[in-house]
């Protein structure tokens, strides 16, 4: 589970991005953190992978204060959280393959659970025949299936996704959130942030609103509640 308490974030420029947000979110839970540009998502999300870290205030993952980590523990608080962003982040010299596999080699997983796990995950999520591909041969939508693989590859518990469908079209959106349903049908914890007032209010789960930095509804199976 993940408990925030009191978290604070102000940026280096003086900037306020979190002022005071306590949470809970239980494992399994799938949660959509929406709110206007600038409220305070992104930098919340990088407060649960250690992106950032938080001026005053904790957050605990599994009980465990992140705070206690030091900079070399920081891979043992990556290998429990898959991310997935906007703008996707696959290595362009690499192909899909190694692009997954790259994420267990650094984990240093054995090269035969790194082939048979590749595989596995490149065809839940319905790309396996383009394996062999370099990602600027793939749609964007294949792009996002190959960023969610690698992500999941060794079987987080949480998986954040910052936006994975703000460059893709509704078509392909919906793939991927059927994706990211499938992912926390299995147990593990999502928590996306998103802009897209059409899936939040199609696909019911739990909507955590920030504005300015604080949290201002949280609300099971709510709307997105924003103009689109
Ligand atoms: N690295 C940074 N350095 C300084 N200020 C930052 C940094 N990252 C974010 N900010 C500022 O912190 C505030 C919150 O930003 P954040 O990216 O968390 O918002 P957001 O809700 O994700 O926005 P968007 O919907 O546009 O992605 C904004 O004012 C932003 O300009």
């Amino acid at each position: 589970m993940i408990d925030m308490k009191d978290v604070h974030k102000d940026y280096a420029n003086g900037v306020s991005a979190l002022n005071g947000v306590n949470v809970h979110i239980d494992n399994g839970e799938f949660v959509y953190l929406v709110g206007p540009s600038g409220a305070g998502k992104s930098t919340f999300v990088k407060m649960i992978f250690r992106g950032e870290k938080p001026n005053t205030g904790t957050v605990k993952i599994d009980n465990i204060d992140l705070s206690t980590y030091k900079e070399r523990q920081i891979p043992q608080i990556r290998r429990k959280i898959g991310v997935v962003y906007q703008d996707f982040k696959l290595l362009p010299k690499l192909t899909v393959y190694e692009n997954v596999a790259f994420a267990l080699e650094v984990i240093e997983e054995s090269p035969k659970l790194i082939r048979d796990r590749v595989m596995e995950v490149l065809d839940l999520v319905g790309i396996k025949h383009k394996a062999r591909s370099l990602p600027d041969e793939l749609s964007g939508g294949e792009q996002q299936r190959v960023a969610i693989a690698r992500a999941i590859a060794n079987k987080p518990k949480i998986v954040i996704a910052d936006e994975p469908t703000g460059n893709l079209d509704p078509d392909t959106s919906w793939g991927i959130m059927k994706i990211l349903e499938d992912i926390n049908q299995t147990g593990t914890t999502i928590i996306m942030a998103t802009h897209s007032q059409e899936i939040v209010n199609t696909i019911k789960k739990r909507v955590i609103a920030l504005e300015n930095g604080r949290i201002v509804r949280d609300e099971a199976g709510g709307d997105y509640g924003y103009e689109a």
